[in-house]
C-alpha cells in the first residue's frame, strides 16, 4: 500500500477525496532545487554527482529517464529502480537495490534528505551524492535540468525544449498535464461518479483535439523534432490501451483507434533508445496490484496485445 511519512514518521493512507467532492487532487512536489552548469544554486552539473531513483511504472519519472537517454547521460547520471507493486511505498529488492544506501523504502531516502519530512514519497527524485539530499522531486524540473544544465557531459546534441517553440510547448503542456497527464488519474481515482464523469469528458474531448491537431502535423509544436511536449504526452499514451481504459476506466476509446494519436505514439515508441525505458511488466504489475482500494484481487489483465509494440518487433 501507500502511504505518506509525517515528521519522518511513516503512515499508511491513501489519499483524502472526501474534502474535495470525490475529486483527486495530486500532492505538490516539495523539493524544488536547481542543478544549473555554474552550480549557483548550490548544485553544479557534474558526471557522477546525481542520482536518479525511478520507477519504470510511473508515467511522471518516465519521462526524466526519457531524457537521459536522449541526450545521451546514462554515462553521467546513475539510476535505481524501485520495485512496481508499492509495499510499504515504493520498496527496493535485491533484484533491483538502491545502489547508494542499500536502503529497503524509498521513505528512508526522504528521511535521510530530511529527517523531519511530511509529505509523500513519490519517483521521481534526484539525489545529490555531495550535499547527501534530494535536489528535486518534480519530473518537469528535472527534465528541464537534463536537457540544459549537463549539456557538457551529453552524448548527443538534442535540444528537447527549443528556445523559438517554448511558448507553443509551454502551452501544449499545460493543456496536455491538466487534462490527460493528470486527467487518467482523475478518472481513476475518483471517488464520486459526478467527478469521475467530469474527468472523463474532458479527457476524451482533450484527447479528441489533440487527434484533430495530430492531423495537421507531425509534433505537439510545430518542428521539425519531437520536444519535451511530445514525451509529456508519450508517457501517458503509452499507458493508456494497457491500464488506463481498463483499470481508471478512461473506456471511451483506445488510443489505437485514433489514427493520428498511434502512428504519433509508434514514431515515438520506435525513436532509437525509447523502447529500453518501457517496461509493460511493471507498468501493468505497479497499477493493478498496487491500488487494491481499485482492484480488490490484484488480478493483472493478460492483455491487450498492444499494436505499436508488436508491430515495433517485427
Ligand atoms: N508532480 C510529480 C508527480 C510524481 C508522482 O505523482 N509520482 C507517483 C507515481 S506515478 C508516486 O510516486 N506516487 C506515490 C504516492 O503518491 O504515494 C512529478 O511530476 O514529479
Amino acid at each position: 500500500m501507500s502511504g505518506y511519512l509525517k515528521d519522518g514518521q511513516w503512515h499508511e493512507g491513501w489519499y483524502d477525496t472526501g474534502k474535495t467532492a470525490g475529486e483527486f487532487v495530486r500532492t505538490n512536489s516539495k523539493f524544488r532545487g536547481w542543478v544549473t552548469a555554474d552550480g549557483a544554486n548550490g548544485y553544479r552539473a557534474e558526471p557522477g554527482r546525481y542520482h536518479l531513483y525511478v520507477s519504470l511504472a510511473c508515467p511522471w519519472a518516465h519521462r526524466t529517464l526519457i531524457a537521459r537517454v536522449l541526450k545521451g547521460l546514462e554515462g553521467a547520471i546513475s539510476v535505481s529502480v524501485v520495485e512496481p507493486v508499492m509495499t510499504q511505498g515504493w520498496s527496493f529488492s535485491d533484484a533491483l537495490p538502491d545502489h547508494l544506501h542499500g536502503f529497503q523504502f524509498l521513505h528512508q531516502l526522504y528521511s535521510a534528505a530530511d529527517p523531519r519530512y511530511t509529505g509523500r514519497i513519490l519517483v521521481p527524485a534526484l539525489w545529490d551524492k555531495q550535499t547527501r539530499t534530494i535536489v528535486s522531486n518534480e519530473s518537469s524540473e528535472i527534465l528541464r535540468m537534463f536537457n540544459s544544465a549537463f549539456a557538457a557531459f551529453a552524448r548527443n546534441v538534442v535540444d528537447l525544449y527549443p528556445e523559438a517553440l517554448r511558448p507553443q510547448i509551454d502551452e501544449a503542456n499545460a493543456f496536455v498535464y491538466d487534462n490527460i497527464n493528470n486527467g487518467v488519474y482523475r478518472c481513476g481515482f475518483a471517488t464520486e461518479q459526478a467527478a469521475y464523469k467530469h474527468a472523463f469528458d474532458r479527457l476524451f474531448s482533450a484527447l479528441d483535439r489533440v487527434e484533430g491537431n495530430l492531423g495537421q502535423r507531425t509534433w505537439l509544436a510545430d518542428g521539425e523534432h519531437a520536444t519535451e511536449a511530445d514525451w509529456r504526452l508519450f508517457t501517458t499514451l503509452l499507458r493508456f490501451d494497457a491500464v488506463y481504459f481498463g483499470h481508471f476506466k478512461c473506456n471511451r476509446n483506445r488510443i489505437e483507434d485514433f489514427p493520428h494519436l498511434s502512428r504519433y505514439l509508434r514514431a515515438l515508441y520506435r525513436t532509437p533508445g525509447i523502447a529500453a525505458t518501457v517496461n509493460m511488466d511493471h507498468i501493468k504489475r505497479h497499477y493493478y496490484m498496487s491500488h487494491a482500494h481499485i482492484n480488490p484481487t490484484r488480478i493483472v489483465p493478460a492483455g491487450p496485445r498492444l499494436k505499436f509494440m508488436a508491430d515495433a518487433a517485427d
